[in-house]
């Protein structure tokens, strides 16, 4: 009786068609005044798939190479870079940041939003992003639509919904926080690790992983970043799966991982801040 009330309200929350579970409506409905609707999947695409893999390969890699010389024979076995380039890199090194800025072009960080009362926010602190850059991650558990998060999404805003019903838990506190660091640690495949919990953490391993603290826009500020679905390739190295923020609620071979990234609208500058559209896709 209690299961299949709990089933019910799930299932009219999945009804909806917004990027976040109601919770998350109900804190922003005062302001929002255009909804906007996500209809097919395919228009979710700003940038094709290859190029958000080639962006996140070239920052995984930069970060393996800065993280010391136990990573780097394997990166030199396992993806065959050119000797050049693997020289070149091990000297760079650096803070995560400085790594992205290396190899993006740009970096982010986490700042107190520019917006009153709106909590944290993301902003460019330096470089140039231009448009159809893949400038964040958002981080999190990977539920499939039949999977129960009912108590995790409770009072939790960080729930994101994709356009198939898939949905990604990125809240870094409590029992979401849990669940991510448990299925982490059941995933891992003997030396090798599959996701980063790093973003749990103030200081994340992948500069990327912060995009569930991405603000909504307004009529005052509109939406410089969109969110995309990328769903992890098989032949995607198994040395960098370590810096994907992303891992499945069940454990489930068969089924490639999903992630969401935010690719860029238009170029931006250091200093802006990052705001998406909670509502729906924005082209
Ligand atoms: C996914 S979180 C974003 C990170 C959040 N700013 C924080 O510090 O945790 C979504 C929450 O941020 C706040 N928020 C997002 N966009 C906002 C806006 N434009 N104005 C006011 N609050 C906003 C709301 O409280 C919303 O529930």
């Amino acid at each position: 009786m209690f299961r299949s009330a709990l089933q019910t309200l799930e299932n009219k929350w999945r009804s909806y068609r917004h990027r976040f579970v109601p919770w998350m409506l109900l804190n922003l409905s005062k302001n929002e005044k255009t909804l906007r609707q996500v209809t097919e999947r395919c228009k979710d695409k700003l940038v094709p798939d290859v190029e958000v893999s080639e962006s996140l390969l070239r920052l995984f890699r930069l970060l393996i190479l800065s993280h010391g010389a136990d990573h780097r024979h394997i990166l030199a076995a396992q993806t065959h870079l050119p000797p050049q380039v693997t020289r070149g890199e091990q000297q760079q090194g650096g803070s995560p940041q400085e790594v992205m800025f290396q190899s993006l072009g740009f970096s982010i960080d986490r700042r107190p939003s520019s917006l009153p009362q709106a909590g944290t926010g993301v902003f460019v602190t330096k470089g140039f992003v231009p448009q159809g850059a893949t400038v964040a991650m958002y981080p999190g558990t990977v539920y499939q639509p039949y999977e129960p998060i009912l108590l995790q999404s409770i009072r939790n805003p960080f729930v994101f919904r994709c356009i198939d019903g898939i949905l990604v838990d990125g809240n870094d506190r409590s029992i979401s926080r849990m669940v991510f660091r448990s299925c982490s640690g059941r995933d891992r495949l003997g030396p090798f690790l599959m996701s980063d919990t790093s973003w749990l953490t103030d200081a994340p391993l992948n500069p990327l992983a912060v995009g569930q603290y991405v603000n909504n826009c307004s009529n005052e500020r509109a939406a410089n970043v969109c969110y995309q679905e990328f769903d992890v390739p098989d032949r995607f190295p198994i040395e960098l799966r370590q810096f994907v923020p992303n891992v499945n609620y069940s454990q489930d071979t068969q089924r490639p991982l999903r992630c969401v990234v935010l690719v860029s609208l238009r170029d931006i500058t250091a200093g802006e801040e990052l705001f998406s559209n909670y509502y729906t896709i924005v082209h």
